[in-house]
């Protein structure tokens, strides 16, 4: 099976704020045409009850009653995102669905993603590719980022080195190099801090365009306690808990709420400068919702000292990069290519991953079936 597949790729991200849907026609290597994309977001009460099962989380039984709502609650939005997304464009092969993290241990050797790949697939009447990041942290890998593989084949021509950030409820780096080489890690918080920080003095899910963090001051005392944290001089491959800087909203509690906007905006922008690369990178594209922040934005390119730029300047759109991704990697999946790398989850080696559902097919579709080479 290797030739070009129509997916449908769908992300549900740490900042919980809703699904975000894109169309994709890729072999799992090269990138043939990004279709249509959206988002559907979930209402405050699924965001709430999604939250709330991330501090407990690691303690809760795979058949607790409250993931077991939230989880169909979710799948269910999903379902719509697929719909809403099939009447814009033509027949779909499969979907790619990563699911909601609610707990990322890899140094347990743990990650959870929920979803029901089997409701998604019987609903949709597709083939789903699920469960992405398990077989990585089974093998001793971090689970994540995987989407450095998506931003390499989206820059394969590209000027290099290069970095993609992507600024999430938590951050993440790619790093292109000359040689080819592709370096990765999460560099620390993204949003998250700073959507718990403004939904709890405000009311509001964030800190809209920087608002707050703009009319506030740095506690320079409080960052650099912050930036001792050992996470920032361990070397990459490394990878967070959206939860794993949850302490750093007691650290600002004294603070006015612009001042503790402010603090964590900086947080977020000295952990991505903190990043070390073989070679400084020449150009810096942001995708993710942090690039909606302007004042993220302003201090990132002070702080990194190059040209940084939306990823949108490519013709990508920021919004909906990571459901493309995870389209791309479900062919990936789909073709046994390695999700796991070295220098990208710190496996130790190039493995694949992902699991195929077909629970909603009555019959396999002809590229699936084994003799596909040879018609
Ligand atoms: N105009 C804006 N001003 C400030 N922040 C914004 C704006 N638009 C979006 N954001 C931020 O972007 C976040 C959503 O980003 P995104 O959708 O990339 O996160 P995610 O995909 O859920 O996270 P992750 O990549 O960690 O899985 C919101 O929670 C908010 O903090
Ligand atoms: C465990 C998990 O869901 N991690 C996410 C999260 O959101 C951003 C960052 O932390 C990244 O490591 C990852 O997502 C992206 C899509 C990735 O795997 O590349």
């Amino acid at each position: 099976m290797s030739r070009p597949l129509n997916v449908i790729g769908l992300m549900s991200g740490t900042s919980l704020d809703g699904v975000d849907a894109a169309v994709i026609r890729t072999d799992g290597v090269t990138v043939f045409e990004r279709g249509p994309s959206l988002s559907l977001p979930y209402d405050a009460d699924l965001r709430q009850c999604a939250r709330a099962l991330l501090d407990r989380a690691a303690h809760l039984s795979p058949d607790a009653p409250e993931m077991l709502d939230v989880e169909r609650r979710l799948t269910e939005r999903h379902i719509e995102a697929v719909q809403a997304l099939r009447l814009q464009t033509g027949p779909v092969d499969v979907i790619g669905f990563h699911g909601q993290t609610i707990y990322h241990a890899p140094a347990l050797h743990r990650t959870w993603q929920i979803g029901d790949a089997a409701l998604l697939s019987r609903e949709t009447q597709l083939p789903v590719v699920h469960d992405f990041r398990s077989a990585d942290v089974a093998a001793g890998g971090e689970g994540a980022p995987l989407a450095p593989w998506y931003h390499a084949a989206l820059l394969q021509d590209a000027q290099r080195p290069v970095a993609i950030l992507n600024i999430g409820g938590v951050a993440n780096v790619t790093f292109l190099g000359r040689n080819g080489e592709i370096i990765a890690c999460d560099t620390g918080p993204g949003n998250a801090l700073m959507d718990d920080w403004a939904f709890r003095h405000t009311g509001v899910a964030c800190d809209m365009d920087g608002a707050l963090a703009r009319k506030g001051q740095v506690d320079q005392t409080i960052l650099d306690a912050l930036l001792a944290d050992p996470y920032f001089s361990r070397p990459a491959p490394k990878s967070l808990d959206r939860q794993s800087f949850i302490a750093a909203l007691d650290a600002v509690s004294g603070c006015s709420p612009a001042d503790g906007a402010a603090t964590l905006a900086a947080f977020t922008v000295a952990a991505v400068a903190q990043t070390r690369f073989p070679e400084k990178p020449a150009v810096w594209y942001v995708c993710g919702g942090g690039r909606h922040n302007p004042v993220l934005m302003e201090e990132l390119q002070k702080a990194l000292n190059a040209p940084v730029r939306s990823g949108d300047s490519l013709g990508w759109n920021g919004d909906a990069l990571e459901a493309e991704c995870f389209g791309f990697l479900a062919v990936r999946v789909l073709r046994w290519l390695p999700l796991s790398a070295p220098d990208i989850t710190g496996a130790p080696d190039f493995l694949p991953g992902g699991r195929l559902t077909c629970a909603g097919l009555t019959t396999l579709p002809q590229w699936l079936s084994l003799s596909d080479e040879d018609s």
